[in-house]
């Protein structure tokens, strides 16, 4: 066996490492990674939990950024071997303007792939996301679909648009010469609703719930399956990628993978009851309790809200015509590209997924009491 100075040799940065699925990666490499020798964690908030990982035998550098500034990113990225991307603006709630969205998700993909070319790092794996692809604004079925399944993905939201355009980037970068004269290598995972410890959106409804007594009320028939995958296995993808990238150049250069594992298909309520209901919440009703055309009516007066609140207050609820869309569309995955290519299986099995998930959001509860 190679003696541990031998085998640690490897440099990572992870951007957005403070974020839901950054903190997953983040963790995941340490845990899984052996030849790491310094893992480097570039975000624009850094965590406190970040202090703990500090004692152990990798080097954790944590250093605080921003993707749209390109000499912060450059500097992080120098004497990197291999850079894992998932720093981005979520936001589909019309939190934030489509202009800082653009420059985050796109001008930020923008300075990561030069940082690595200017620098000479080889290897960048790139977080995107289903909806690189859909759901489509026809709101069009994708039905357990794979990577090369034909869907017409048109888009005109300012997430998935920036996220398509950031794809686009990383994917015609696979090939450019880095510093030194080598060829970069680059792919894109696509991952579908990420679920698990740290989900903002589950703690949302969760709250919702108690608030309305221990119920939610069903908006989208059940008969719509909405993708889901759980947050551990996205991270060990992304650790798997990165260490498969420099062994499988040819094969894996310039590709995307979905991200998937065994949790079952079902619609969106569905699927986050299998977490809320062991919580002690109930989803009422067996079919939606309000007919499609009231939600289509308070998903755009909510936007027509959002707009006149706007100089007062910052009013972001959950429903809006493109999250209603999203939601009503059946949009799953059925692929495994990622096992042929790089042996991915995923490390949690449902069963395991789900029961981390339920204890994280009952210490939710009791940190709430
Ligand atoms: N959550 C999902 O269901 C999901 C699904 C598919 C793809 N994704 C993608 O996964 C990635 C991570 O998403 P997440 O859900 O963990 O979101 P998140 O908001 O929890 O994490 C994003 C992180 O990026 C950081 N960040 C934002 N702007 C930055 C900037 N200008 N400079 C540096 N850091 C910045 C944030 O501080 C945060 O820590 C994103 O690229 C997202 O598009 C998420
Ligand atoms: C009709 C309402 C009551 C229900 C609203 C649910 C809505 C907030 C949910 C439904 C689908 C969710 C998105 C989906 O899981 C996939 C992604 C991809 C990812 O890149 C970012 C997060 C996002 C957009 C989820 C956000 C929350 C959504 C829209």
């Amino acid at each position: 066996m190679a003696d541990s100075a031998q085998a640690q040799k490897l440099v990572y940065l992870v951007t957005g490492g403070c974020g839901f699925l950054g903190e997953h990666v983040v963790r995941m490499l340490l845990q899984q990674e052996p030849q790491l020798r310094e893992l480097r964690i570039f975000d624009l908030h850094l965590g406190p939990w970040l202090e703990e990982l500090k004692t152990g035998p990798v080097q954790v550098t944590a250093i605080q950024g921003d993707v749209t500034q390109a000499h912060e990113v450059a500097a992080a990225v120098a004497g990197a071997h291999v850079v894992i991307h998932t720093a981005g603006l979520v936001d589909v709630f019309g939190k934030t303007s489509p202009e800082t969205i653009h420059e985050v998700n796109v001008q930020g993909t923008r300075n990561v792939i030069e940082a690595c070319v200017q620098t000479g790092t080889r290897f960048l794996v790139y977080t995107s996301s289903m909806e690189v692809v859909g759901p489509n604004v026809k709101g069009q079925p994708f039905y357990r679909g794979n990577e090369n399944t034909p869907y017409e993905a048109v888009h005109r939201h300012p997430y998935p648009c920036s996220k398509a355009l950031a794809e686009q980037l990383v994917l015609e970068a696979n090939g450019r010469k880095v510093l030194g004269g080598l060829p970069l290598v680059t792919c894109a995972l696509r991952p579908t609703g990420i679920y698990g410890e740290g989900h903002q959106i589950m703690r949302d409804f969760y709250h919702q719930g108690l608030r309305l007594g221990g119920r939610l009320f069903r908006a989208i028939p059940a008969s719509v399956e909405h993708g889901r995958v759980y947050v551990g296995n996205v991270a060990w993808m992304h650790v798997l990628v990165a260490r498969e990238l420099e062994h499988r150049a040819a094969l894996m250069g310039g590709q995307v993978y979905f991200c998937y594992d065994n949790s079952p298909y079902k619609s969106y309520e569905d699927f986050n009851m299998e977490f809320l209901g062991p919580c002690g919440l109930r989803l009422v009703g067996t079919h939606p309790l309000l007919p499609y055309w009231l939600l289509v009516f308070l998903a755009a007066l909510n936007v027509l809200l959002q707009w006149l609140l706007r100089p007062l207050l910052l009013y972001a609820p959950l429903l809006n015509p493109y999250t209603l869309a999203m939601a009503n569309t059946t949009f799953t995955v059925s692929t495994d590209k990622a096992r042929r290519h790089f042996g991915y299986e995923p490390l949690f099995s449902w069963e395991e997924s789900r029961t981390r998930t339920i204890r994280w959001v009952q210490a939710v509860e009791g940190s709430a009491q």
